[in-house]
């Protein structure tokens, strides 16, 4: 087990692979932990440094009380490339670890080459939307949303033909912090990057599911269009989470990407 004082908090992390290869960080979604990211790396080249870190409020990371903020995600992001020698690395998020990965290459260039900006977007729903979803949950806790959100995670095909591992997912949802799901849900809804994400102009993919009910591949494609020169991919038949549901695919692409950007 990983686990380093950061920014406050302590953090749980992972730092696998090769420890001089080129390094490629991974941020999870909400409701999720670094775990997201087990079904794709075996799936990836050899030689790479791959990191994975579980968010504020989710896994083993510190879920203090209280709303967060995008700049603490992002701070928290920063501390731990900082802490780790860092620099020059891929930053692949989901979700809100996009919007992290957004957040960091606006702050922090020296840390980010490039960007996988995954099922995710400059803006995610409206502080409304947020509001009622914070509200739900401080009333009946996660649980009580836990099959919409399932739903919109992962499509009806594969929770149909994997109901093992679907239970897996749900465990892992409903055994967030609630306080790390709130403070996270705080941050979103606060979130809108804009203007800042339509000045980067570093090298970068978006990866969309094409059943993905929280955030459809027109949100996504909207996001990855700011950014100039970007490329779009197109999962079929996958939800929120394609790495879930289709590593193989998902490892495909990013795998091109780095040959691409001679990552690898
Ligand atoms: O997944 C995220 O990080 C936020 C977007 C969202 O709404 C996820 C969900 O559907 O619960």
């Amino acid at each position: 087990m990983q686990m380093v004082e950061l920014n406050g908090i302590t953090v749980h992390y992972a730092d696998q692979g090769d420890p001089n290869g080129a390094p490629v960080v991974f941020s999870n979604s909400l409701g999720t932990d670094f775990r997201l990211w087990d079904r794709l790396l075996p799936h990836l080249p050899k030689g790479l440094r791959l990191i994975r870190y579980d968010t504020r409020g989710h896994g083993l990371t510190g879920a203090p009380d209280g709303d967060y903020f995008m700049g603490d995600l992002v701070t928290d992001a920063a501390a731990l490339l900082d802490h780790l020698g860092v620099k020059n690395c891929i930053f692949v998020g989901l979700s809100i670890g996009g919007m992290i990965a957004q957040g960091l290459a606006a702050e922090r260039l020296d840390l980010v080459r490039g960007l996988v900006l995954s099922n995710t977007a400059a803006k995610i729903g409206t502080p409304a939307m947020w509001q009622d979803r914070i509200e739900a949950v401080r009333k009946g806790g996660i649980a009580a949303l836990e099959a919409a959100i399932l739903e919109r995670w992962l499509s009806p095909r594969w929770r149909q033909e994997n109901p093992v591992e679907l239970a897996g997912w749900r465990h892992m949802l409903c055994r967030t912090p609630v306080a790390g799901y709130l403070g996270c849900s705080a941050a979103i809804a606060q979130t809108d990057l804009f203007d800042s994400t339509a000045r980067l102009t570093l090298p970068t993919l978006a990866i969309a599911g094409s059943e993905d009910g929280s955030t459809p591949p027109d949100l996504v494609r909207e996001t990855a269009d700011l950014v100039k020169g970007s490329k779009f991919h197109l999962i079929r038949g996958a939800g929120h989470l394609p790495c879930v549901e289709q590593p193989e695919e998902y490892a495909a692409v990013l795998t091109t990407f780095l040959e691409e950007q001679g990552h690898v």
